[in-house]
């Protein structure tokens, strides 16, 4: 989907990325991780065309320095730092629709889902918003269109642990894209994703896929007992073709191999819960069901 050969950028001088080679393919939801300055940000304006750079960045096989604005417009970006728009809200949502293809049904559901009510914030301008309404407003419209990748740049830096969560489930729901999450929770972020990239000094210093390890259609059976009987605990297994015995504390299924990071995820929300865990691989067999 993308390739990254060699790609360098200097600010005054400086290499903030150094030679960075990576690909990006499609299916490949990637947490980003890395400390302050190590070049995140960077990596994803050269990757959007927004700065220029040594290297080269091609999108399906094109390798060409200009980035093809048909490759762009399958792009959604939710920056770091909200660009400091003076049109409504409502103007900024038309634009996406009309421009980017958003589906404005989508969106409103998504901004409700993340409690914005976007008849209530359409007439103010944008850049008067708080920071966190920023934020949902902008995640609002990067769902809200087809996009075959998601760039999110500290997604959920500003938003309250409430809409944090809704955010993750948002996320986890759209598996037909590929995702790019730059982030500094790991732990929130890794539930979400099937490869974590490290970045420091403009390099990669670590490339890590869950797929390396165990190939695609691979799966692990999962085996928990839990303290006492949780109905939601239950229903969230249930969702992922668990089976639990009579007592309600025994449950088992299978976790496909690259579900793993979002499987943990959700039983991390339950972590106080959980008194036993087992996760074998089960190498090249189909799920079986338990009873
Ligand atoms: N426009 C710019 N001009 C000069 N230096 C810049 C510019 N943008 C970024 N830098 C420098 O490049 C380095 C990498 O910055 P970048 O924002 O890519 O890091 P990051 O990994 O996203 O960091 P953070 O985790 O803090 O968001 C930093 O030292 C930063 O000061």
């Amino acid at each position: 989907m993308i390739t990254i050969d060699r790609l360098s950028k200097r600010f005054d001088r400086r290499a903030v990325l150094d030679e960075l080679t990576l690909s990006i393919d499609a299916g490949d939801r990637i947490a980003l991780i890395g400390s302050n300055g190590a070049g995140k940000t960077t990596l994803f304006r050269c990757l959007l065309g927004h700065y220029g750079h040594e290297g080269r960045v091609g999108f399906d096989g094109s390798a060409g320095q200009r980035r093809d604005a048909g490759a762009l417009a399958r792009v959604a970006f939710v920056p770091q730092l909200p660009p400091p728009l003076r049109m409504p809200v409502g103007e900024l949502l038309t634009f996406a629709e009309k421009g980017a293809g958003a589906d404005p049904a989508l969106m409103r559901d998504i901004a409700g889902k993340m409690g914005i009510d976007l008849d209530e914030v359409k007439k103010r301008p944008f850049y008067r918003l708080s920071g966190g309404q920023k934020q949902k407003i902008l995640v609002t419209v990067a769902l809200g269109r087809n996009a075959d990748l998601m760039i999110f740049d500290e997604p959920s830096a500003n938003l309250d642990p409430a809409a944090r969560a809704v955010f993750i489930d948002l996320l986890a729901a759209r598996t037909d894209a590929s995702m790019l999450i730059a982030s500094h929770r790991l732990e929130e972020v890794a539930p979400l994703v099937n490869r974590v990239i490290e970045m420091d000094r403009g390099r990669v210093v670590l490339d890590d896929s869950v797929a390396d390890r165990l190939r695609a259609g691979d799966f692990r059976r999962a085996e928990i007992e839990i303290s006492a009987p949780h109905e939601p605990f239950a229903r969230a297994l249930e969702g992922w073709g668990f089976v639990t015995d009579a007592s309600g504390l025994r449950f088992s299924g299978p976790v496909p191999a690259a579900e793993t990071f979002r499987f943990l995820g959700v039983l991390a929300r339950h972590g106080s819960l959980i008194e036993r865990l087992s996760l074998e691989e089960v190498p090249q067999a189909a799920p079986e069901k338990v009873n």
